[in-house]
């Protein structure tokens, strides 16, 4: 099983931005719809054994957490932007009642809501995986021994926070994929392509 965690420091928690301009309005969901797209979509059909965790930080409420689970998913996944923002669209929506900090809400098949905050969501998801924060920094991804379950931490297009890093030290192996600077929906590709590799599940 491979989760993925993606820490949008400025995605927005409402629908208050425009689908017609992503990049502009939204605090950049546009970079998320392509992180989902890359975590799950292969030429021909859906990774099952992907998870994603969407945490968004951005106004008017934060936190949002929006899980996608690759084994449940019915709603297509399309390699087009918008269909993407319109599920994003549709958890917001779905979650602007919750109160309760740790219920989740069932969206769609596979997609659900909650007011998880980000150390909620890497406390759960240590329980069950070795945790990995992607960074440029890291030990090369090829010199990794991966078990059969892993997850990876990323940070949106400012990349994570010195308060973020602060609380990964010690719990999160850092782990590259190349000295430079690349896309998260890029780097989410190539770890995925580069486990399938290494033959890990
Ligand atoms: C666009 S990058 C963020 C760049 C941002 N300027 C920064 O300084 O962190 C988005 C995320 O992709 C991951 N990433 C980018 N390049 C990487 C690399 N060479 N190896 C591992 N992870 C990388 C990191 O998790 C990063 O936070």
């Amino acid at each position: 099983m491979r989760t993925f965690i993606v820490k949008a420091n400025g995605a927005h928690t409402a629908y208050d931005f425009s689908l017609k301009d992503l990049p502009g309005t939204s605090g950049r969901i546009d970079l998320l719809c392509r992180f989902l797209n890359s975590a799950f979509l292969l030429s021909h059909g859906i990774r099952k054994n992907v998870r994603v965790w969407l945490l968004l930080y951005g106004p008017p409420k934060p936190p949002k957490a929006i899980r996608f689970e690759g084994a449940e998913l019915r709603a297509r996944l399309n390699p087009d932007e918008l269909s993407t923002a319109k599920l994003i669209v549709k958890a917001l929506k779905a979650g602007e009642g919750l109160r309760e900090p740790a219920k989740e809400l069932e969206v769609l098949p596979g997609i659900y809501v909650s007011n998880l905050t980000f150390e909620d969501v890497i406390r759960r998801t240590l329980k069950g995986s070795e945790l990995y924060y992607l960074h440029e920094g890291g030990k090369p991804i090829g010199k990794v021994n991966f078990g059969k379950n892993v997850a990876f931490v990323l940070g949106d297009h400012k990349g994570l926070s010195n308060e973020d890093e602060a609380f990964l030290d010690g719990i999160a192996e850092r782990v590259s994929v190349g000295k430079k600077s690349y896309l998260a929906s890029h780097v989410v590709a190539y770890v995925n392509i580069t486990l399938d590799s290494l033959g890990v599940p």
